[in-house]
């Protein structure tokens, strides 16, 4: 930030703690589909169980973005609820055309189906979180995930380190920069219908982001020989605003937490869903909540998904909107650029990294 407290074109873009580097998992599921190794064979306690709690996914909120658009009283009313109960919803209407989702779909696939050292002209360094890998490596005891990602800062675009842009396949990058483009804008309007909810003016929530920040995250979960001994992303929320995540269309894998189940979440086509992330979470007190979730695989299907985060700038210092005189506070005051690095430097393990925020004695 410059000293006259506006953000410029030549700041810096940020740096991360880095992640240890592992093993590629569609590498090895290509060498041999049988192999199950055991650094990603999970302890019997936080295996997928089979207890099927699948008749709860159509209690899932689903939002018609439209009527938030016109200020339905009704529509904005099932959102503050969607907030407050699950922390999640999806979205229809959200105007994101069906073209640009499914191209994105489609030229992802392209890339991940690509020979290992094609993808790796963008691998991620051991320096860095932006590139093709893995992140949340904090420890080579850890337990890792049955997944490989692409991760990439998105917007402001001079955070972007182009040499993780794959040039291959050909329209990935422009794809990438469209499909961006779409959902910061229906970010941004949803931010709106957030700011109302929480009673505050329309433009607020976006004003306190200082600078609306964006990342990318690609995953990609090979099949996997024992899907019941493993996880493709480890449970957590996610440190962000809100996150807004397209899934495969026909290949399930996202669950939530809710009420101590684990919900499956249906694949609706051409849904986008949205996950309550830490700051809303801080920002409300813990009104609403960022949602816990984790990512199972199966063993036929490979599936993708194309996770957008939305966060405030590294200066802003998050607190809860709240008037401390009629509310117990829950959260203090953090500098958002160090919650989100503590985050990172802590292995992913449900809501644990959110305690660096909360007032000592709620610890
Ligand atoms: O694959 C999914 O549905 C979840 C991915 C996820 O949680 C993330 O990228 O933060
Ligand atoms: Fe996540």
């Amino acid at each position: 930030m410059s000293s006259n407290g506006t953000f410029t074109e030549n700041e810096e873009a940020p740096t991360y703690a880095p992640s240890i580097p592992v093993p590629n998992v569609q590498e090895l599921v290509r060498e041999d589909p049988s192999q199950v190794p055991q650094r990603y064979v999970r302890d019997m306690e936080d295996r997928p169980k089979d207890t099927d709690m699948s008749h709860l996914s159509s209690l899932i909120p689903l939002i018609d973005f439209s009527l938030l658009l016109l200020g339905n009283k009704e529509e904005l009313n099932k959102l503050d609820l969607a907030c407050q109960d699950w922390g999640f919803f999806q979205v229809v209407n959200h105007g994101v055309a069906k073209e640009v989702l499914q191209k994105m779909k489609d030229v992802a696939a392209e890339f991940f189906e690509l020979p290992l050292e094609e993808k790796n002209k963008n691998a991620m360094p051991s320096d860095d979180i932006q590139g093709y890998g893995h992140i949340y490596v904090i420890s080579e005891e850890q337990i890792l995930d049955w997944s490989d990602a692409l991760m990439l800062a998105v917007h402001p675009s001079h955070y972007r380190k182009l040499k993780f842009w794959p040039k291959s396949p050909t329209g990935l990058q422009e794809i990438i920069e469209e499909y961006s483009n779409a959902i910061r804008k229906f970010g941004t309007e949803l931010l709106e219908s957030f700011s109302l909810i929480m009673g505050m003016e329309k433009e607020a929530l976006l004003g306190l982001h200082k600078q609306l920040i964006q990342a990318y995250r690609v995953n990609y979960y090979p099949p996997c020989s024992k899907p019941d001994q493993v996880l493709g992303v480890s449970p957590h929320s996610d440190s962000s605003t809100i996150t807004i995540l397209m899934q495969d269309d026909d290949v399930c894998g996202l669950q939530i937490k809710h009420d101590d189940d684990w919900v499956p979440v249906n694949t609706i086509p051409d849904a986008l869903v949205v996950k309550v992330g830490d700051v809303i979470e801080m920002w409300s007190n813990g009104k609403y909540k960022s949602i816990e979730h984790r990512a199972v695989v199966n063993d036929e299907r490979a599936r993708i998904s194309y996770a957008s985060f939305l966060y405030p700038h590294d200066e802003v210092e998050i607190e809860p909107l709240i008037d401390p005189k009629t509310e117990q506070l829950i959260y203090k005051k953090v500098k958002y650029g160090d919650y989100l690095r503590n985050s990172m430097k802590t292995k992913m393990e449900g809501k644990a990294h959110t305690h660096v925020a909360k007032v000592e004695t709620l610890a």
